[in-house]
This record gives C-alpha cells, structure tokens and sequence, in this order.
C-alpha cells in the first residue's frame, strides 16, 4: 500500500525535500499522489497582437543586445532590447532578478511572462523561462499549480509526483470493482491520477475528477452504510414507553427559562420516534447557539424514564464537561443519574463508573472518545447522541451504537445543510430542525475593516474589556500547518499582550498539550482569563455567555460556514456582541463571504451562500466547513455522483453473498483498514 510507502522512496526526493513535503502534510506516496492541483494555468504562448495594454502576456522573445544593468534605490533594473514574435521590436525589463545578465545571451529565444505596456512598448517582465524549459503546448493549456511553500515550489512538486507516477504505476490500486467502472464508464484510478495531474483536455480532467470522486464518495457511503444495513437486518426499533408527563417535568427544571418554538418541536418528533417501533435515526440541525444541548437532554431524559440508558459523546473533554454541568443543572434534579468519562478519567474513578454503568446505576454517560473503548458496558443502552458527528469517524459512531442492542440515534449538529445534501450523505434521517434562537438574544453586530483599521478593532475589544466581558481573537487560518498556525497565534498573542496591556490575555493552539489547553479554557470559561487569542481550535461549541467580542485576523482566509461557526462562540448571552472582520479579500468571492458575514446571521442562509460562492479551485475554508471532507468530490457540485455512489454501496452491502466474493477483497480490507484506523471514511 502507497501509504506506508514513505516520500524518501521517490526517486530525487532528499531529506530537506522531505521535511518541506511534511510541512505541507505529505509524508507518503500515497498522500504526494493526491495532493491534487488547486489551480491549471493557461501557458500557451500567444502572439502579442492578441494582448491588450496592461495585459499579462505570455510570448516568445528574442533577445536582441546585451541586456543592461542599473541599480536604483538598492533595486536592480535589467533592461534588455527584445524582438517580439520574431518581428516586434519591444524592450524587457527585469525587477530584482540581476542574476539573469549572465544567462541572457543575445540571440537566444526565451519567453516571457508580465505586463504589457503599450506606450512604452515594454514588458515587465515576471517570469523568464529558458528554451529547455518550453513546455509543450498541451501541456502548458493545462499547467497544474500546486499548494507549496517557500521550501519546495509548485513545479518541484510537479516533478516529485510525475516522477511518483512512473515509479510506482504498478502499486496503484484500483478499488473501485470493474463492473461498476464499466457500467458508469470510469477510468481506472492510474489514468485518473495521470489527468489530475497533467490534464491535456478540460475532458480529460473532467473524467478523472469523477471517476475520484465517485471513489471516494462510494467508500465513504459503504463504511457509512454497512452499519445502517445491519441495524435493519437486526430488526425494527424497540417501542419505548416513555411517560407524557416528561415535557412537563422537563420543563420545570428550565428554571424560568421557556422553550423556543423549534426546541419544542424537535422535543415532540423525539417523543414520537421513540414510541414508535421504527428505531429512531435522527439529525438535530440548530444554527450556533440554538440551544440543542437542551433537546438532547430531552432525549435522554425520556429514555431514562422509560427505563434506559444514554450515552452522549462529544469530540472534546472541554464540551463533554461542559454537558457534564448542564446536566448536573438540569438533569439531576429530574432524578437523572449522571457521570462523565473521558480519557483523563483516573483509573480507579474509571472502574467506579464502569461498575456503577454495568449495574445501571447510571443513566447518562456524558464523555468523548473515551466511551467508545470496548470495557465501556452499558446494562441496557437504548440512545446514543453524538454532538458534532461530523467530527466522528463513521466507524466510531458504529461503534458505540453497537453497545446496546437496537439503539436509538440522535446527531446534533450545527451545520445547516441543505436537505437533499443531508440525505445524500447521511442516507435515511429524519430532520428535526431548530431555527430560532433563545428569547432575548441580540444579534451579534458584524462589522468588517480593513486590516488597516486594526487600531480601530483593537479599541472596540478594549471597550468590552473595561465593562468587565470578554473576547476571543481569532488568529490567521494557516491551511495544513499546525506549526505556522501556531507561530501565527504566538506573534498575535505578543502583540496583544501590549494592545490588551492591564488585561489578562492567554493563548490557544493546536501545538499545546491537550492539558494545557483544556486548563487555559478552563480558565477562560471560568472567567479568570479575559481576552483568549486562539487558532480556530476553539470553534466547536464552547458556550461562555460573557464573551461577546470577537476579533478575526486574516478573515479572508476563513470558509463562510467556519466564521459563522467562529462567530456563534459570542452572543450566547443577554447583553449585545460584536464580531469585526479584519480582512483585505484578494478577490470576490473572497469579499462576498465577508459581505455575507456582515449582512446576516442566519446559518441557513450562509450554508446556501457557502455551497454557492465554494467554487472548484479554493481550497482555504472548506476544512472544518462542517460538511465531512473529501479531497476530489465536492458536495456542493457532485451531489449526483453522491446519489449514485450510495445507491451502488447500498445494493452492494445488501447482496450479501456477492460482496463476499474474492473481487472485493481489496474493497474490504481497505475497509478494515479504515475502521482500525479510525479514519474519516
Ligand atoms: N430556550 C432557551 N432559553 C434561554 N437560553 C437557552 C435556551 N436554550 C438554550 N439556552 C442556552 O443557550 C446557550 C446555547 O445553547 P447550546 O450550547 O445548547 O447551543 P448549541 O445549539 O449547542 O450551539 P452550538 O452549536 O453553537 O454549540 C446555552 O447557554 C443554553 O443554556
């Protein structure tokens, strides 16, 4: 297998090519093989008569006179005269680049990519390319750029991958069984690859981008279903008898506070789906702050009083404790027996619970991954919640469900997706959606400045300060470095140390331990920190009601669907909230997503806007979009690929026998392989 296949096995690869590569999070063939192009340039090479003034042009030149060389202000100008398209007399210049004098013979044919000026007749020149270096024409319609650093530059990793390419053709598995590449005419995964890469027609890239994405899509929809086909082999839901006075009591320990309209909705078809003998399989869509943690209490207390038991697991230990308080809140007093399990539960705490769960004296099981270990037993487990599944392996949540037999399942999640999308990706689900939030919360005020205006948003954090609130700063996306990431949030937190002066202010990245950076959250929901500068590893669900400004560096970089997600970590309480964009967008879409911020908070309408505006080619922002992550496919424009995808792996898995035949061994194992893993799909 390619992933086990270390980069350093490619021919030309050293060791500081390998270090740059593992900085971009490519450590094995496999992962150099589909790290795709974002972008395919158009180099052909065209006669100047078909450029404008000012045009970036690209043509072949002719040097005509040694080039000279002059030094203004510590800058180097080459100016050479040239002979465009053999026939148009023009001159080049070259900024800072004196090193080409010596390579720039007269005579020699060279060609030239920059800016035309007419009026002087003059190209300014960016880029110089060598007569061995002329790339093909068909090539060069199609030139792949790739994600890179100032280590290793795109064509670098151009070479590395054809290279890979040759190298290893023989060891590219196709997973994908025959028949179905036959039937929906897929190129086998080889010939793809090749296209991705080194397209010669936009057809050909058309091609391999869906036969990838039809891939990935049907292995993540076969690990998806082979549990839900299991779950109906087993037989129907249990009907589970749960008493009606439980809205009424339920609503009790609310202490004042009252349901949103949405809340109780979602509460009833909850109530319904557990009486009826169909098992429940339901996904609770809330915009940010919509209050689903209370529904799902719901959930758990109706089972509860039916007589099961419930696990809720969240994907951190900051969350997991964060339910842990609300339900000693609100669940306790309803008689609910409550205990938490995460992975820094000490040992003998540990076999306490488990002893106690084994004999049902607990009800609830509040944890994160911890729950899913395979000594985790439950005596009668009848409902599984997991908060944020997206953020599950699909084998992960399978797992837990298979703690109880014929399990009820609730999702909670706070991506709004568009319902045809939901079906596509989770397949059967009911939907209960919330829309409103709480009574009595302001929208937060969206402002977007220009990074100039820095001083300005740092005046506005101040102000919430000084009232005694506090703020989240958020610090520049880095996509795929944790460790720039992290340098990024170290250089902002030093500048905000004298900015915030007379302040607390702390810092959050995803290169501090997992303890360090629940103890710094810990203080921060505790009040003790008052402004947190943090990498986007805040984002999921942290509830602190007295933060109500935050503050976005590089806003630009961010997908729409994660600053709303960003933005929802303030106003979860009364008093107003303020959420300022510091950005200077380099392009449109990238202005329209902060216009979008700014014109409105509805989540619904930003994962319409998202879905829009995430166009092929952009890469920055798709990850943690909430949306499960594919490298190829992208939900927003392959959703049919999706829908055939899954109606394949559905009659795959049904048809027992045939998918225990030798042709799907490779199919399997990789399976098994993803489970053990823990991977995505
Ligand atoms: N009906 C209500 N009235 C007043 N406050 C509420 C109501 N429902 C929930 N809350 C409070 O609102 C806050 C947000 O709720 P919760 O954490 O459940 O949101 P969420 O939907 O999980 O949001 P996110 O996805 O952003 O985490 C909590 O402090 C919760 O106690």
């Amino acid at each position: 297998m390619l992933e086990k296949v270390p980069v350093t096995h490619v021919a030309g690869i050293g060791p500081a090519k390998t270090k740059a590569l593992a900085e971009l999070g490519i450590h094995d063939v496999a992962a150099l093989l589909t790290h795709f192009p974002y972008r395919y340039d158009d180099l052909r090479i065209r006669p100047l008569l078909s450029y404008a003034d000012g045009d970036r042009v690209r043509v072949q030149v002719t040097i005509n006179g040694s080039p000279k060389l002059r030094w203004q202000n510590g800058k180097s100008i080459l100016q050479a005269p040239v002979l465009v398209d053999f026939q148009t007399p023009a001159y080049a210049m070259w900024f800072n680049q004196h090193y080409l004098q010596k390579r720039l013979r007269e005579g020699e044919v060279v060609i030239l990519q920059g800016k035309w000026s007419e009026r002087y007749r003059r190209i300014a020149v960016s880029h110089t390319e060598f007569g061995n270096q002329r790339l093909r024409s068909e090539e060069a319609a199609m030139y792949p750029v790739y994600r890179s650093s100032k280590q290793i530059s795109s064509p670098q990793i151009a070479a590395f991958i054809q290279q890979a390419l040759a190298q290893f053709q023989d060891q590219i598995v196709d997973l994908l069984p025959l028949e179905l590449r036959q039937r929906y005419k897929l190129v086998n995964r080889y010939e793809a690859l090749l296209a991705m890469h080194r397209p010669r027609t936009r057809e050909e890239l058309r091609q391999a981008h869906r036969r990838l994405a039809f891939e990935e899509f049907f292995l993540f929809q076969l690990q998806l279903q082979r549990y839900r086909v299991q779950a109906k082999l087993q037989s129907d839901g249990v009907v589970r008898h749960v008493p009606s006075d439980v809205f009424e009591k339920f609503a009790d320990a609310l202490e004042g506070f009252t349901l949103t309209d949405g809340q109780y909705d979602a509460m009833q078809e909850i109530y319904h789906d557990l009486h009826s003998p169909r098992a429940m399989t339901r996904l609770l869509q809330g915009d940010v702050g919509s209050g689903k943690t209370w529904v799902a209490f719901f959930a758990a207390y109706a089972m509860v009083r039916a007589g099961w038991q419930v696990a809720m697991m969240a994907p951190t230990e900051i969350l997991a404790e964060q339910h842990l308080l609300e339900a000693r809140k609100r669940l306790e007093p309803l008689g609910v027996r409550v205990a938490l399990l995460t992975g820094s539960t000490g040992i003998r705490e540990r076999r306490e619970i488990l002893a106690l769960l084994a004999a049902h004296q607990v009800d609830l099981l509040l944890g994160t991954h911890a729950l899913l270990t395979e000594d985790v037993e439950f005596a009668r487990l009848g409902l599984v919640i997991t908060d944020e599944q997206h953020r599950f392996g699909v084998a992960q949540r399978g797992t837990l469900q298979e703690k109880g037999e014929r399990t009820d399942i609730l999702y909670l999640s706070a991506t709004p997706i568009p319902r045809t999308l939901a079906l596509a990706i989770y397949g059967d689900l009911d939907v209960s959606v919330i829309r409103e939030r709480p009574k009595g919360r302001q929208p937060v005020r969206t402002y977007w400045l220009r990074s100039s205006e820095e001083d300005k948003a740092v005046r506005m954090v101040r102000r919430e300060l000084a009232k005694g609130r506090q703020a989240y700063i958020v610090a520049p996306l880095v996509e795929d470095s944790e460790k720039l990431e992290a340098t990024s949030a170290v250089s902002l937190y030093e500048q905000m140390q004298s900015h915030l002066a007379g302040y607390r202010v702390s810092m959050l990245h995803g290169r501090q331990s997992a303890k360090e950076k629940d103890a710094i959250m810990r203080s921060f929901i505790a009040g003790e920190i008052q402004a947190l500068v943090s990498t986007t590893v805040i984002e999921v669900g942290i509830d602190v009601p007295n933060a109500t400004i935050m503050l976005i560096y590089h806003a630009q970089r961010f997908g729409l669907a994660q600053l709303h997600q960003l933005r929802g970590r303030v106003g979860r309480g009364a008093n107003a909230s303020f959420c300022i964009l510091l950005g200077d967008p380099p392009g449109d879409v990238a202005k329209q997503r902060l216009e979008t911020m700014v014109g409105t908070d509805d989540g619904f309408l930003i994962a319409e806007k998202d879905l829009e505006l995430r166009g092929p080619g952009e890469f920055l922002g798709v990850r943690q979009s909430g949306l499960p992550e594919f490298t190829v496919g992208d939900l927003a424009r392959d959703l049919n690929i999706m829908q055939v995808a899954r109606d394949e792996a559905e009659k795959l898995l049904q048809e027992n026998e045939f998918w225990l035949l030798p042709v799907y061994e490779g199919l399997r194992k990789h399976l098994f392989e993803a489970d053990s893993a823990g991977l995505k799909y």
